[in-house]
């Protein structure tokens, strides 16, 4: 079918404005018509193969434009600052959609997944493609729900800039500081984003301060408000002196004068003046853009998504203030030298398509139908097509060069955080110069951890529950539908209780297990019961203790024997995962040949500790001798260190850790005694009480098991005027009546996890 380029990127303007014939299309879809809330959502495809003659010419500086006008941009923030809101209007302002979203009205681009609009919250992030003035934007929104953290943390790591968008009635929140330090932690250069300054309560400098304080950033302070809350009418240019104004329906030589200069008088001067500042803000504008990439100072910037003002504003300082992806500086850059380097930063599971994968190139080139060699996986794959991320819509595309996002479909192993090269060889090469490198800077060798440019670390998760399917029947659909949500999302983890058979999820909060319960439903059409939902409690031991043991076993002909003694202690430092030692009379070398045997041993033990079955942490395992057998097998020799690990932890005297909350909740001082009250019965602790504007911030520590369903019970207390957040501080230890009487609860229970 021959079909027009128009059609599927209406409003694009760059790319509306070329006519390519001769364009096959497999699939002929409606245009990028708003959808409308709360239908079923399917992702839309544009095809575009075939593409003949010069005008693959002019349509590849469109698809693959100059590395230095591409900027790859995130938006970050606390919940409901307005991320999702200042998306929909940029979309709207840069031409991409032709009417407005609203958070509010459940019909947004960039929150696709039904339950996002439904919810009013960001989930998965999207990512979205568009121009501005010349400029190619990637924006990726990333969700700002605790729960979703991970989401966040992968998202940044493939960003060369983003907007931080703050409630100016709030300022710096709980988890602004959380991705803001994320943001620290991958070098990301931002801009501040002020929004709501309509908002009751709104104030520009109480929210410049709290960025000064507790951000210790250095505010560029580029625009000021003209009025605050009710009066906010429009905004300062600082720098050209321009009011912007949205409409609603904008002696001794002592004495001298100040006079405009006019054309009509001074035309020459005039021409000369305005070239000179002109030239004045440009190196200005290039200072500012200097420091925000050193990440010396950050531009703050306000407005209000919802009320439209100050977001094209937003857009040219994306463009004028954050980095290209060229001015970014990636260390193993220069190990793949023009050889294909990506990341898989997500993976979505399509119907039709199957495993979607986003990737941002860092260098090379990707194509349909190219051989790619996944490092992590140690696999070879085909990319079968290359599409252009439009949100839920995306365009068939030829190639894609370094700096951009692509999506590629075909990709059936590659999992989220992984690192894509063009073969092995190319990532032979790559190591070979990261450890001449290596050698040269750091006099050491670890070029296959550098080589790996993700490796997010996938907290622990906190919550569990076990899910069954409809029927018995239906089993083997759930594990698909659970191994395909892994895929896309690791902080979900799937196990199996070895007491009762039962499949378990194991997520990091409770809307994060909510989530995946709806998604199981409306993407895989599986109705499945959850079992009610458990913390994830860890134990550790508090004295040291000794045990020996041994295995006897004749299997047909083989005589299987290992004894073994060890001692298992608490650690000085905490560590999830057991420290394994030698004591100092065993051979090293004797002990090389059996080390991975022994680790599995050690390790399968830990998992499941005698107090409740949870994972044990804080333990050092010192080997003090092991006797094999010759011809014993690693499996017997695993399964007897297992045991006795087992053996030793059950003599110990044993500790129940529980995960511990950081709590921050704003409320209005009329509702704080009754929210201290509660907090009091929830055995939280609390460490101050901040005044923010006409709120109270309370700021403490809460155990995780006190917590659940606190969003239902705070609305409650105080008629829905307090907001909350949360996140995992740490494992503590139980006082002991606590845990006699979590331990007297739990004895019902089968154990497991
Ligand atoms: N008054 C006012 N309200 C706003 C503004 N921007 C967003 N909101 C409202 O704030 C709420 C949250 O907006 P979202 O855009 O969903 O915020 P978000 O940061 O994407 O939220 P999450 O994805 O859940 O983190 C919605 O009710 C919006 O209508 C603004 O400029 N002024």
């Amino acid at each position: 079918m021959l079909f027009n380029w128009r059609l599927f990127a209406v409003n694009h303007q760059k790319i509306s404005s070329l006519h390519i014939n001769n364009i096959c299309c497999c699939k002929r879809r409606a245009s990028l018509e708003r959808l409308k809330p709360h239908l079923p959502l399917g992702r839309n495809y544009s095809s575009l193969p075939g593409v003949i003659g010069n005008d693959i010419k002019s349509l590849h500086s469109i698809i693959s434009p100059p590395i230095a006008k591409i900027r790859n941009i995130g938006i970050m923030a606390h919940i409901d600052a307005g991320k999702t809101t200042t998306t929909e209007r940029i979309l709207y302002y840069s031409g991409y959609t032709r009417s407005l979203g609203d958070v509010d009205d459940g019909d947004t681009v960039t929150d696709f997944m039904a339950q996002e609009r439904e919810r009013g919250i960001t989930i998965q992030s999207a990512a979205v493609t568009f121009d501005w003035k010349g400029y190619r934007v990637n924006l990726i929104d990333t969700p700002g729900h605790v729960d979703f953290t991970l989401e966040v943390e992968r998202c940044l790591r493939v960003l060369d800039g983003a907007v931080a968008v703050f409630d100016a009635s709030a300022g710096v929140e709980a988890q602004t500081l959380t991705v803001w330090k994320q943001a620290d932690k991958y070098n990301i250069p931002r801009i501040c984003f002020l929004n709501k300054m309509d908002k009751t309560g709104a104030s520009f400098k109480y929210a410049v301060e709290s960025i000064r304080e507790k951000l210790k950033a250095k505010p560029l302070l580029l625009q000021l408000p003209i009025g605050e809350a009710k009066t906010f009418k429009g905004l300062v240019d600082v720098i050209s002196k321009e009011k912007l104004l949205w409409n609603p329906s904008s002696d001794d030589g002592k004495d001298f004068e100040r006079k405009p200069l006019l054309e009509l008088i001074d035309p020459e001067l005039l021409k000369e003046t305005t070239e000179a500042r002109n030239a004045l803000i440009e190196q200005l504008q290039t200072a500012i853009h200097r420091v925000t990439v050193a990440q010396t100072a950050v531009p703050v910037l306000c407005g209000s998504a919802l009320k439209n003002k100050g977001i094209q504003p937003l857009l040219d300082a994306i463009t004028m203030y954050l980095p290209s992806p060229e001015e970014r500086n990636y260390e193993f850059l220069q190990w793949y030298k023009s050889d294909l380097c990506a990341l898989a930063f997500k993976v979505l599971h399509d119907k039709q398509r199957g495993p979607l994968v986003f990737m941002r190139i860092y260098s090379g080139t990707v194509k349909p139908q190219l051989a790619i060699h996944n490092i992590n996986g140690n696999c070879t794959e085909r990319i079968s097509r290359l599409l252009l991320p439009f949100a839920d819509q995306h365009v068939e595309i030829p190639s894609l060069t370094a700096g951009n996002i692509a999506l590629t479909v075909g990709l059936k192993h590659t999992a989220t955080g992984d690192t894509i090269v063009s073969s092995k060889s190319s990532a032979l090469a790559a190591a070979h110069r990261a450890k001449r490198e290596g050698e040269k800077k750091h006099g050491k060798n670890n070029e296959a951890e550098r080589l790996l440019l993700a490796g997010v670390e996938i907290p622990e998760p906190v919550f569990f529950c076990t899910i069954e399917p409809p029927s018995v029947a239906k089993q083997p659909e759930l594990d698909h539908a659970l191994k395909c949500l892994q895929r896309e999302d690791p902080s979900l983890k799937v196990k199996l209780d070895p007491d009762s058979g039962q499949t378990v999820l194991c997520g990091m909060g409770e809307l994060h297990i909510e989530i995946i319960h709806d998604r199981i439903k409306r993407e895989y059409g599986l109705e499945t019961y959850l079992g009610p939902l458990q913390v994830a409690y860890r134990e550790t031991i508090l004295n040291t203790v000794r045990a020996t043991d041994t295995l006897d076993r004749t299997l047909g002909d083989k005589r299987h024997l290992v004894t073994i003694e060890l001692e298992a202690s608490p650690t000085e430092t905490s560590s999830v995962m057991p420290v394994i030692e030698n004591a100092e009379n065993v051979s090293e070398d004797r002990l090389k040949v059996f080390q991975e045997a022994i680790e599995n041993g050690i390790h399968s033990a830990c998992l499941q500790g005698p107090l409740l079955g949870s994972p044990v942490q804080d333990v050092a395992i010192t080997l003090h001798s092991l006797i094999v057998l010759p011809g014993t097998s690693t499996t017997m020799i695993s399964a007897c260190v297992s045991r006795c690990v087992q053996k030793a932890l059950k003599k110990a005297d044993k500790q129940v850790l529980e995960p511990l909350m950081n709590l921050e909740v704003t409320v209005t001082r009329e509702y704080l005694s009754p929210v201290l009250a509660d907090l009091a019965q929830r055995r939280g602790n609390i460490q101050e009480i901040q005044t923010r504007q006409d709120n109270k911030v309370v700021v403490g520590f809460v155990p995780l098991a006190e917590i659940m369903g606190y969003s239902t019970v705070l609305r409650t207390i105080t008629s829905g005027s307090a907001t909350f957040a949360l996140e995992l501080s740490s494992y503590q230890a139980m006082n002991p009546q606590d845990q006699r009487t979590l331990l007297s609860q739990r004895s019902g229970f089968a154990k497991g996890f």
